[in-house]
């Protein structure tokens, strides 16, 4: 694996392509894994699927590990295909067993479930964080104009994010509008990150998550503060990257 470049804090690993960026992010994760890391948050999204496609090839065994995932869509139930638990359970879970997943429950009452997960985060906190990001640069659903401060909330999904997502249902009124996310303040917690993104329409995402001022109207500028976050990405997303 060629040496990341330092860019305004962030390591950057530049890559051919997603099947690359798999590999190149499971041997950051195998060498967590290799120091101790217990808790592992996960992602949804195209994006990290190559990477977990890498974790369910290797013989890493997670069955003593934790998992806590970032965000699901309020009203699915886990069994629902376009659930991010379902979606965990069939591209990971399934082929490689954790100790415990944890993943919000879209359909348990408000209150309740962020208290619930933020316990869950108290209680696991996550030693290696996997990201992908918005076109907006928002992070798990943490939408622009979301407090810094935020931990668990309910989230109300942009049109650009319904947008974006829509190619997963059969039509865009069954796009869920609101989703329960972890919230930026839990996010920065995790002892180290891994952001990805592939392709041309995350270019200015990725560019104004390193080199725009910090906003909350650019979610991913928040990662600025993080002392240990490595981007993973393919030319396209990098081109507009200021080197
Ligand atoms: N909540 C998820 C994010 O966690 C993900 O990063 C983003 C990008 O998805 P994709 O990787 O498919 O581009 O989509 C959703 O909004």
């Amino acid at each position: 694996m060629d040496k990341p470049q330092e860019i305004n804090g962030f390591q950057v690993f530049v890559v051919e392509d997603e099947h690359e960026g798999g590999k190149v992010a499971f041997e950051l994760v195998q060498a967590a894994y290799a120091q101790g890391a217990q808790v592992f948050g996960l992602a949804t999204g195209s994006t990290p699927e190559t990477l977990y496609e890498e974790l369910k090839a290797s013989n890493l065994d997670f069955s003593d590990r934790v998992s806590v995932n970032l965000d699901e869509y309020v009203g699915l139930s886990g069994d629902h295909p376009q659930s991010y638990r379902y979606f965990m359970e069939e591209k990971l879970f399934n082929e490689k067993p954790f100790k415990q997943n944890f993943v919000p429950n879209g359909l348990a009452d408000e209150e309740a479930e962020i208290q619930r997960y933020n316990q869950v985060l108290q209680d696991y906190p996550i030693d290696l964080q996997i990201l992908g990001i918005g076109t907006n640069a928002h992070i798990a659903f943490n939408e622009p104009g979301t407090s810094f401060e935020a931990k668990t909330h309910k989230v109300k999904l942009t049109e650009a994010t319904i947008e974006a997502n829509k190619r997963f249902f059969d039509a865009e009124e069954d796009v869920p509008r609101y989703a329960y996310s972890m919230g930026i303040a839990s996010i920065l917690e995790a002892d180290q990150i891994i952001l990805l993104a592939y392709g041309p329409k995350k270019a200015q995402a990725i560019r104004d998550m390193i080199h725009a001022d910090k906003t909350e109207q650019i979610p991913a500028t928040a990662l600025q503060d993080h002392a240990n976050v490595t981007v993973v990405v393919d030319q396209a997303a990098a081109e507009k990257l200021v080197v």
